[in-house]
Order: structure tokens, then C-alpha cells, then sequence
């Protein structure tokens, strides 16, 4: 089956202004390819250009260079050069992102956080509400957290409620930047189970592990982007 989203020469180098200028190349010619119904893992040393590679396919970063075919509304849009409302309609569309910290919105409650993205696709407010207890519940969120705002949560908690926002909607394209890094075993395996659903459901993933057992679990290919450095013999 045809890719996805194809990554093709991607680079990034960032430009330091406040530092005289200085370049520091992070990727040179990264390609790599996502398919519907797997999960592709990015791994490497840290520092490789992990995270950098996750940012410039949501579009927070912009690539220096190459190309990010997606398939976005029937049609094949490159993603590195998109307009920025290009971008937000891709994002509102096609791929979808759990980073790895809840950004928080003050006096807003967890079960209105994760049912917003619904609720903004046009949903009936009370279904899109259940389908959000439905998951924060699966997540082990004490119940009597759920009208709360996450600012006082813990980490743990706080990441839930981030996964739950993310796995709510049906993105073709999910990108995962260490969703399971602040959980317990137990909360991990609901995550790898979230995972192995969308897989079946027709989802292309790709994310950040490192938790080993998670990674294995969940992983159809490991990407090793230290193959992608500017100068490999400093890889
Ligand atoms: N906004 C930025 N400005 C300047 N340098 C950056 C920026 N973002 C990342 N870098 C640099 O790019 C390199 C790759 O960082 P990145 O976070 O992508 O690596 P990673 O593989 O995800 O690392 P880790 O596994 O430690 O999270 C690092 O040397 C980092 O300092």
C-alpha cells in the first residue's frame, strides 16, 4: 500500500541568532516512510534529532530542506512547504500530535480538555463529554479529578489527560513524543493497548520511546536517526 506521509532528503539545521549566526546542523537527508495500520518508532543516541524530526512533521519546525509528502484531503500536499493555514488544516485533519507536557488551559476542567478537539468537529457537547469519560476513565483518572483544571495534577496524571486528547479524534496521522514517560506500568500497558487499536482502526504512527518494553511492544519498524547526521563520524 502507498505511504502516507513519505519523508524525502529532509534536513534541519538551526541557526543560533543570538549566538553570532552560528549553524548547527542536527539532520541531513532523513527519509523514511509511514504506512496505515503501523506504528514506526524513532530511535537513536539523544541528541540525534529525534524530537526535531516529530516537530517539523506537525509543522513546528520548519525543514531546511527536502520534502514531506502527506496525503491530506484525497490529495498529496507537501508539508514542508505549506502555508501556515495549510498546515493548521492538516493538523485539524490528517495528523494528529500527543507531545509530552499537557499544555494547560486555565480554569478549563479535564473532561472539557479532552472532549474540546471533538467538540470543535462539530459533536453533540454531551456524546463528545461521554467519549472523554470513556477514555479518562480507561486512563485510571480518579473521577473526582475530571471538573478539575490539570494545573495542580501530577505529571502522571497531567499526561493523561494529554493522551486522551490526543487519541479522542481519528487523525490518520498520529504523532507520539514520549506519551508514556511520566506513567506506571500499569497506565503504560493501557497506552500500548490505545496504540495497538488505532493501528487496527488504519492510524500511521510514529513516535519517541524509550521506554524499552513500550517500545517493543508497539514498534513495526525503528527508524535510527543517528543514520540521518550532518557528519556521521560524530554520530
Ligand atoms: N530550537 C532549537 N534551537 C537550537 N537547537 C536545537 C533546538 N531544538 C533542538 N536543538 C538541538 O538539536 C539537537 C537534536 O535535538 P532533539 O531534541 O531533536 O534530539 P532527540 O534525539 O529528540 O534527543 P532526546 O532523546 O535527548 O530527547 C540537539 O543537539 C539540540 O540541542
Amino acid at each position: 500500500m502507498s505511504p502516507v506521509l513519505t519523508v524525502s532528503g529532509l534536513a534541519k539545521t538551526f541557526t543560533m541568532h543570538l549566538r553570532g549566526g552560528i549553524e548547527l546542523p542536527v539532520i541531513a537527508n532523513a527519509g523514511f516512510a509511514l504506512h496505515a495500520g503501523t506504528c514506526a518508532v524513532l530511535g537513536g543516541r539523544s541528541g540525534a534529532g529525534k524530537s526535531s524530526i516529530l516537530k517539523m512533521l506537525y509543522g513546528n519546525y520548519a525543514a531546511s530542506g527536502g520534502s514531506i509528502p502527506v496525503r491530506h484531503r484525497g490529495a498529496e500536499i507537501d508539508l514542508a512547504s505549506a502555508d501556515p493555514r495549510t498546515v493548521l488544516d492538516i493538523r485539524r485533519e490528517t495528523i494528529g500530535y500527543v507531545s509530552q507536557f499537557l499544555r494547560v488551559v486555565p480554569r478549563v476542567g479535564a473532561l472539557d480538555i479532552v472532549a474540546e478537539p471533538l467538540v470543535e468537529r462539530g459533536m453533540d457537547r454531551d456524546e463528545a463529554a461521554r467519549r472523554a469519560a470513556d477514555l479518562l476513565a480507561r486512563l485510571n483518572l480518579p473521577e473526582r479529578l475530571w471538573s478539575l483544571p490539570p494545573a495542580t495534577f501530577s505529571g502522571g496524571e497531567q499526561q493523561r489527560v494529554n493522551i486522551a486528547r490526543g487519541f479522542i479524534t481519528e487523525h490518520p496521522i498520529l504523532l507520539l513524543d514520549e506519551p508514556t514517560a511520566s506513567l506506571d506500568a500499569a497506565n503504560r500497558a493501557v497506552v500500548v493497548e490505545m496504540i495497538a487499536e488505532k493501528k487496527r482502526a488504519g492510524a500511521a504512527l510514529l513516535g519517541i520511546f524509550h521506554d524499552t518494553d513500550v517500545r517493543n511492544a508497539v514498534a513495526d519498524i525503528v527508524i535510527d536517526v543517528t543514520s540521518f547526521a550532518p557528519d556521521k563520524k560524530a554520530a
